[in-house]
Order: C-alpha cells, then structure tokens, then sequence
C-alpha cells in the first residue's frame, strides 16, 4: 500500500515531518494568550504547541472561541496578553508587511468557502499568485494542478454561484493548497455540509495530509469528521481513504478542546476518548 501513515498502538506522539519545516521546531506555540471583546474575555490564557506534520483538530460548542483561536494564528487578530509564535516568529509583534509574508507559507480554509462571487473558479484559485505576481501561464499551470488534487479541473471556468455547497468548498481547499502552504488552516471545512459531502471533504483533507504531511490546524462541529480523521489514512492506489486496520490511529492526530474560551483538553486521541473529565464525556455522547 502507497502510504506513508502509519497506524500505532495510540501511545507514541511521533509524527511525519512537514516538507519545509525544521521537524524539532514546533509549527506553533500559543503561550498565556487572551483575548477580550467589549469586556467579556473570549480566549483566556490559552497555551499549546503544534509540531511538524502534526493534525490539531480544534473541538468546542459553538461560541467558545475556536474560530478566534484561528484568527490570532494567522495574526488577524492580536491578543490582549500572551504570545504566538508561527514558524518560530512572534505573530503579535510583526508589522502587516511581515504578516503578508509569513501568510505565503498559511493555507487558509474559511468558514462557508468565501469565494469571490465575481470571480471565476481559476481566478479564486489563482487569487494568491496573481497578487504576487506570477506569470500568467505558470499560475494557469498550478491551478489546474491544484484543482486536479481537489478534482475539480472541469469547474475551472465556472463560477462559485454555479457550483454545490461540496464543490465551492472543494474550490477553497484548492485555492489554500495553490502556494504549497507549509500550515493549513482549516475554519470548519464541512460546516453547512451534508453528510455525504463532508465525507468527501473530509477525505481530501486525509488526502492533503497523508500525501504531503503538512501541519494543520482543523475546527470542526462534527465529531464524527473528527474521529474520521484520526483513524483512516489516504491509498494512493485506489485514490481513497481506508480504516486503518486493528483499530488504528493515526499518530499525527491531536486534539485541542475548548470551552468557553478555555482548554479543557489538550492531547491524542486515545487520551480523548479515555477521558474521564464528566464535560468531555458529556460533548463527546
Ligand atoms: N471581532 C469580534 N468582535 C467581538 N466579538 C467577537 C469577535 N469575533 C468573535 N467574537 C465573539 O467571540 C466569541 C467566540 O467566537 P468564535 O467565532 O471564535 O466562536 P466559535 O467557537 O468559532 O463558534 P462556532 O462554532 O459557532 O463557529 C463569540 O461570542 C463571538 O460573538
């Protein structure tokens, strides 16, 4: 079989390193970091690290802060105190102009796609090239390349308003997968989905993740989504994602738990659901 997860017994935390990543670095480091919004604290003293090739899925009812949490990742908002380091660097210290750059090396996945309207599928896609001035021919190149990986090449001259829930969705993967992001951000990549789809979602990001082993961090409301992904792995061969066998899990896969702005979980999957914490037993029913 053409892959490179490998199943473990739950207990071993080494994971494959990211393509561009010094793999004894960690990707991120969130320390002591709180924010506050019209007085009422939205993340408080959050603190946690991602490390190379490592899947972080980001659980919590609505409201907790998961997407916030994301935002101060990516320095779209700044913290009231502590921390972040991307990459090693101190997102709450850098200029716009630093932030531009670093966001080269950040995939981004929105909530609800948030496509341009206006613009066709390759000009959504191509957005991030155009703006840094790739040749025409080069960016017409990479995105059919990475709408090949979301299979989507013969929407390439559509527009989002012509296209399924699925299929926009699959457009936005596309255009965060376009500048070979050494971080993926993944803002409830099946939020609004049904079923089948967000299984079909779900199984490109096994696919993003066993064929190129970068870091992501990943919100979900769905825990079966959730689960999915921390036990099937991508065959290259039949272009799907398997069970691992023997009840398997895939080590790379972490997660973060939050409540009201808070860490009420923090590690692998096997800690996960032998959790006795009676809240997390609740969320998890
Ligand atoms: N820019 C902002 N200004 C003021 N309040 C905000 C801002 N962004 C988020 N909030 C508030 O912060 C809290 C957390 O929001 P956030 O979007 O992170 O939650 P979430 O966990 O992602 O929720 P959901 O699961 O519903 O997407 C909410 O109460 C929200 O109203």
């Amino acid at each position: 079989m053409a892959n490179s997860v490998t199943a473990n017994s739950m207990t071993s935390d080494k994971t494959e390193p990211a393509s561009a990543a010094n793999s004894e670095e960690p990707v991120v480091v969130f320390e002591g970091v709180s924010i506050i919004f019209d007085v009422k604290p939205v993340i408080e003293d959050i603190s946690f690290t991602v490390m190379p090739g490592e899947t972080r899925i980001i659980l919590g009812p609505a409201g907790c802060g998961k997407s916030v949490l994301m935002k101060l990742a990516n320095g779209l908002l700044k913290p009231d105190t502590g921390t972040i380091k991307v990459f090693g660097q101190d997102v709450t210290k850098m200029s716009e102009n630093d932030l531009y750059k670093l966001r080269s090396r950040i995939g981004m996945v929105f909530q609800e796609s948030a496509l341009f309207d206006s613009l066709s599928v390759e000009e959504n896609v191509a957005y991030r090239l155009n703006e840094e001035k790739v040749p025409e021919d080069e960016a017409h190149k990479r995105v059919v390349e990475s709408l090949r990986f979301v299979e989507l090449e013969k929407a390439i001259s559509k527009f989002p308003s012509e296209l399924s829930g699925g299929m926009r969705r699959r457009v936005s993967i596309a255009r965060a997968l376009i500048t070979k992001p050494d971080l993926i951000l993944y803002d409830s990549p099946t939020g609004g989905l049904d079923p089948i789809t967000s299984t079909t979602i779900v199984e490109l990001v096994v696919k993003q993740r066993d064929v190129s082993h970068t870091t992501s961090l990943l919100i979900t409301h769905r825990l079966q989504d959730a689960f999915t992904l921390a036990t099937y792995q991508f065959n290259t061969e039949t272009g799907h994602m398997e069970k691992l066998p023997n009840n398997g899990i895939v080590p790379s896969t972490r997660f973060l738990v939050l409540n009201e702005g808070r860490i009420v979980f923090d590690g692998s999957t096997e800690e996960l659901v032998h959790s006795d914490d009676p809240w997390l037993k609740e969320y998890l029913s």
